[in-house]
């Protein structure tokens, strides 16, 4: 029989057209038949390579594969999904829908928060038979279930307990009051002139420069480093007293690497054999707290309220060490995920415009009339600080919630099923146009002040609402607050020439948005602002 083509040609464009033809018709099933027969189903954005599907765009760019994807589906409003290695994620489109999760809106059917906590614990190092036991919740009979229980009065499961601690240190006014005076007391020791001679605001940042050659009352920093330094040291001080510096004397330098990478731990990507830049950090940070826990509780005097309790609970439930360790760490992590990045941008927004510097300066003069820094001044009587903090948290929160589909539940006519984890993006609300209007991406502190309702608005959730509102705002607002009225207070601040631009002004940082966030995020790698603090004269 007479062939057009010789056998092993046609073997070989059967071979390479059969794939792609069957890649075609898989699309075609996937994203067009299947969504016209099923039309309840969030629909998937389309991707080309089965299984990984959106893995690579969502971890080189988020944000961006957000966007897109809001603007493929013409911006419904609708939920859709996402497709990460074989998961699939819904995700939300409408800010709406955003504010209802995080106030836990009865439409939502509670969509649960602890399913989420109980992976991360595991991602953290707590066992997965000690996170099944966090999650039961003892009944009367049982062996941890104890009548008169002096820790955990109201025997609840580990995880609602641990909440209901959070709850405890930062919001009680008691417990509170203890740990935000050592907070400001550290920060106070950190930012004395002597101090700021140690390496870690003066060295090198993300390649940043630094003049080494300073005048006697001069310094000159990075100022990512002066904060994420001072901020984090504060945060170990007030909750592990001076414990772990003694057995880690550069924990504060691995809780910033930490914290840089733990997007790696956070979304599950492999750690390569301990090499993933996340592994270090983690590993060292972790043998501080097994030293901490390993050492007798009156050698812990100085650990704050919610350890204390922490660790005797977790020893009367006999849970293992590293699941002890596990359990502190995601503790310590909820407390600075956010908190040394969101004061960042709080002080270089004041810094890099001058009106504002004034401004600020000017007012928070009053709070140190008694020698003394008045903390409730401060977060009470300072409506310019307020309007800043708020704008800043309004363009910075920039993070998701998780949650997971409890029940099935009808969003837009779309049905979420049970089991699904559900990504909650902050910022559809916090650059929504409909709420802020034509200068939403303009940095405005002044339309906080203009309209004083703005920060109770829904499209306003920088620290969530409802269920999980974050227990650490009142103490996150105090520490940003001491922090710049002990920097202005003590020292002058110039920005520093930049010699590369034409007008010597250094340019205004940009965030690093494209790795997925774990909280606020810092500065992209290389960039940073670098300022001059001169002392001032008593
Ligand atoms: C400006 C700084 C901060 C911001 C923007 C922030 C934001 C948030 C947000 C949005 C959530 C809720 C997450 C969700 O619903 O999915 C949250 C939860 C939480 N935050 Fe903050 N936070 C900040 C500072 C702090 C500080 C200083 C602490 C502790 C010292 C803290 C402790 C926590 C804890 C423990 C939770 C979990 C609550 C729970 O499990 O229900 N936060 N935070």
């Amino acid at each position: 029989m007479n062939t057009f083509f010789p056998t092993s040609l046609s073997t070989a464009i059967f071979a390479a057209t059969f794939p792609a033809a069957a890649l075609l018709i898989w699309r075609l099933w996937m994203f067009t038949i299947r969504p016209w027969i099923w039309p309840s189903e969030p629909k998937t954005v389309p991707y080309w390579i089965p299984f990984f599907g959106h893995f690579y765009s969502f971890f080189s760019d988020c944000h961006q594969l957000i966007d897109d994807s809001v603007r493929y589906f013409a911006d419904t409003k609708e939920p859709f999904a996402f497709q990460l290695c074989g998961v699939t994620i819904y995700c939300l489109s409408n800010p709406e829908h955003v504010t209802g999760i995080l106030d836990g809106a009865p439409w939502t059917h509670g969509m649960d928060f602890t399913h989420f906590i109980s992976e991360i614990m595991q991602k953290f190092g707590v066992s997965l038979h000690d996170v099944r036991r966090a999650e039961y919740s003892p009944q009367p009979g049982d062996e941890y279930y104890i009548e008169g229980n002096r820790v955990n009065p109201k025997n609840l499961s580990l995880i609602h307990f641990v909440e209901d601690l959070y709850k405890r240190q930062f919001l009680e006014p008691n417990n509170l009051g203890k740990l935000s005076k050592v907070f400001v007391n550290s920060i106070q020791r950190t930012l004395q002139f002597e101090q700021l001679e140690f390496d870690f605001c003066t060295k090198e940042y993300n390649s940043g420069l630094y003049s080494a050659e300073q005048p006697e009352s001069r310094r000159e920093v990075s100022l990512y480093s002066l904060v994420a330094g001072t901020m984090v040291e504060a945060t170990l001080h007030a909750l592990f007293g001076p414990y772990l510096h003694r057995v880690e004397p550069d924990i504060v330098n691995q809780v910033i690497q930490f914290n840089a990478h733990a997007w790696i731990l956070f979304y599950g990507l492999p750690d390569l054999f301990g090499l993933a830049p996340v592994c270090g950090p983690r590993d060292r940070i972790k043998a501080a707290f097994r030293a901490f826990i390993r050492l007798p509780e009156e050698q812990r005097s100085e650990q704050c309220y919610a350890f204390e309790n922490l660790l005797k609970w977790m020893e009367v439930l006999n849970m293992e060490e590293e699941s002890r360790i596990g359990l502190l760490f995601l503790f310590f992590f909820a407390s600075i995920a956010n908190e040394q990045n969101a004061c960042y941008w709080f002080v270089a927004h004041m810094i890099y415009d001058k009106s504002l510097l004034e401004v600020a300066t000017h007012e928070i003069a009053p709070a140190w009339e008694s020698g003394e820094l008045d903390v409730d001044f401060l977060i009470s009587k300072c409506p310019t600080l307020d309007a800043i903090f708020n704008e800043t948290l309004r363009q910075r929160t920039n993070t998701f919630g998780w949650r997971v589909v409890k029940e099935k539940t009808t969003i837009c006519g779309k049905l979420l099923q049970p089991g699904v984890p559900v990504m909650v993006p902050m910022r559809l609300l916090h650059t929504n146009k409909e709420a802020w209007g034509s200068t939403v991406d303009v940095f405005d502190p002044s339309r906080f002040i203009r309209k004083k309702t703005l920060a109770r608005q829904p499209s306003y959730r920088p620290f969530a609402s409802g269920p999980t509102y974050c227990p650490g705002r009142i103490l996150a607002k105090r520490e940003t607050y001491a922090f710049i009225a002990t920097l202005l207070h003590r020292y002058s601040i110039e920005l520093l020439h930049d010699r590369g631009r034409l007008d010597g002004k250094q340019q205004f940082p940009l965030m690093e948005v494209y790795r997925p966030p774990t909280g606020v995020k810092g500065p992209l790698p290389g960039m940073d602002l670098h300022v001059g603090l001169q002392v001032k004269k008593e």
